[in-house]
């Protein structure tokens, strides 16, 4: 009796970590990238990844690391696991473009994505993707998003005219700006894409805008040690148990459930509604936006191209979250760069009022206006390159494989490596911000804000991503589905608030020194905020003044 309670005491106690820990070993030996330079692990429990996680302004690592060892290297996340970093321009596109399916995202970001969405087309692989993608590609072609540009021109102007009622006076005044452009981006996707309006320009109440307010301080930015440990756990053991870990979220996991509950909540009334009415009236409309679209893919009857409701909801609330806020954060950016870039600004403002003349006051512009001001849009893509709201992708290997590099790079022992072999499950990180700023793609002033080298020098020769050789929308089956709204969202901003209004930097203001202590902060996304008043959340103040016409 007494050796039975034993055994079962051992079966049921130290079985289960017995064997979560021999396949920790097994999997980390197996994956180990100890061939690759990369920087000392200060610590075997946490890696470099604590001190990734934690670095005051994003990316400041990463690039003294990719001038050290070269354009992939390892780093040891937590659990002495290692991660290959790539900023390699053909090794990101053998990840993203050649093999995409191949290398799904890593454990974590499509656990962190389920959490946030639901299985939406952020989060699912494969067929599965294929299909999410197939039903919303209608909704994202030029042609439907040139019907929305009216929308895009009205939402910006009241939101200028909102900034105007601000008491500007005649020497400006201090705005954060970060209040008022994803109040602006959440109207414009509410509208174009669910004809829903959140009214949030205007000011009226709603749920989001609170939620949105603190998500990323809240969710993603300076985690705590331990909740950096439950999930590199929860990566790192197999589906069941993260299944059943996934229902015990963390307090920073949760904040970001509290998203996805409110926006499925919205998208299910609107859902509901718009479903009754198309099996009232039928599909007679044809309509192509997202709404539209999805109701048809929920009512299609195969299942190469159906969606269920659930997934209709992930999708929902995947498009306003990942539609608002990416636009709102780069534009304060772009207009971080031109503050700071004062005869930019004054030499974009020229272009805006040759096509106003040439339009005429008050006349709705067209895309083909905004694609004629060559300095503009070349101030559009140097801000997108300069600050890609996404700064990295995790991916992981989906079996054995081989990685090819554009520049080949010296092993610890000295080997010229021109491809990085890399194990089932390894952990990948592709650096979007650094493949933006590489010397060898960009110039030896690639740190430097110059619009001027999108007018004249790009090079053919490397292509990598959708949009002017970027990787800021990513590339491939899982690029940004919605590059060219964004573009079209930011041009239509630009034009509005810079025909009106002067940005200036905002002067000192007790320890605030002015845009100089405006910091890149890593949120998931990367958000500015001002140095050491984080726990502010989202900040970048700009004097606006009014133009004087
Ligand atoms: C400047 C603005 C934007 C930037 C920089 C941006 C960037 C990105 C990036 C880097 C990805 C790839 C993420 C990954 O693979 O893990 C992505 C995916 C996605 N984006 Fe955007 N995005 C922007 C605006 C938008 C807008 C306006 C929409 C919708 C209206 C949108 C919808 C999506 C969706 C649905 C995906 C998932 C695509 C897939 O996995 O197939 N994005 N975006």
């Amino acid at each position: 009796m007494f050796s039975f309670t034993i055994k079962s005491i051992f079966a049921f106690v130290l079985l289960p970590p017995l064997y979560i820990l021999l396949e920790f070993v097994y999997r980390y030996y197996r994956r180990s990238l100890k061939f690759l330079k990369g920087p000392p692990r200060p610590s075997l429990l946490f890696g470099n990844e604590l001190e990734l996680t934690v670095q005051e302004d994003l990316g400041v690592l990463e690039t003294k690391w990719f001038n050290r060892y070269g354009l992939v290297f390892r780093t040891s996340s937590c659990f002495g696991e290692d991660t290959l970093m790539v900023a390699d321009p053909q090794a990101l596109r053998y990840v993203t473009m050649t093999s995409a399916y191949r290398f799904p995202k890593s454990t974590d970001s499509a656990q962190i994505t389920t959490l946030q969405f639901g299985r939406g087309v952020l989060s699912v692989e494969g067929e599965v993707h294929l299909r999410h993608r197939k039903a919303l590609n209608p909704a994202f072609s030029a042609t439907q998003l040139r019907q929305f540009l009216g929308l895009f021109q009205r939402t910006t102007t009241i939101l200028a005219d909102k900034l105007q009622q601000e008491e500007l006076g005649k020497d400006g005044k201090v705005i954060n700006i970060t209040h008022w452009l994803p109040r602006a981006t959440l109207d414009i996707i509410g509208e174009s894409a669910f004809d829903y309006k959140f009214g949030a320009v205007e000011g009226k109440a709603n749920e989001l805008s609170e939620i949105f307010k603190h998500m990323f301080v809240g969710a993603r930015l300076y985690p705590q040690k331990r909740s950096l440990l439950y999930r590199a756990f929860r990566r790192s053991v197999n589906t069941p148990i993260a299944n059943l870990l996934l229902k015990f979220p963390s307090r920073q996991d949760q904040k970001m459930m509290e998203f996805s509950v409110a926006s499925k909540r919205i998208a299910k009334s609107l859902f509901d509604a718009a479903s009754k009415e198309a099996k009232l009236e039928g599909d007679t409309k044809h309509s192509k936006d997202v709404l539209s679209v999805l109701v048809r893919s929920n009512l299609a009857e195969d299942p190469k191209k159906a969606l269920s409701e659930d997934e209709v909801l992930s999708q929902m609330a995947t498009l306003i979250l990942a539609g608002h806020e990416t636009t709102a954060s780069t534009m304060s950016w772009l207009l971080y760069e031109i503050t700071r870039n004062p005869q930019d600004q004054e030499r974009v403002y020229q272009e805006i009022q040759n096509v106003r003349e040439h339009a005429g006051p008050g006349v709705e512009l067209t895309a083909t206006d905004y694609d004629s001001m060559p300095f503009f849009n070349a101030v559009i893509k140097e801000a997108l390159r300069l600050h890609p709201i996404v700064p990295n992708i995790s991916r992981e290997a989906g079996s054995d494989d081989s990685i090819p590099l554009e520049y080949p790079v010296l092993s610890e022992s000295g080997e010229r490596l021109s491809h990085v072999p890399v194990s089932k499950g390894q952990r990948i990180s592709l650096n979007i911000a650094m493949y933006n700023r590489l010397t060898q793609v960009w110039g030896d002033d690639a740190n430097t804000w110059r619009p001027e080298r999108f007018m004249h020098d790009t090079r053919q020769d490397i292509t990598v991503g959708v949009y002017s050789n970027l990787m800021t929308f990513s590339a491939g089956v899982r690029a940004c589905i919605g590059w060219r709204f964004a573009l079209m969202e930011l041009q239509a901003i630009l034009f509005c608030l810079l025909e009106r209004f002067q940005f200036c930097p905002p002067p000192p203001d007790g320890s605030f020194r002015g845009l100089e202590d405006i910091q890149r902060v890593p949120a998931g996304l990367m958000i500015p905020m001002k140095r050491g008043n984080w726990r502010q959340g989202v900040q970048m103040p700009l004097l606006i003044k009014l133009r004087q016409r």
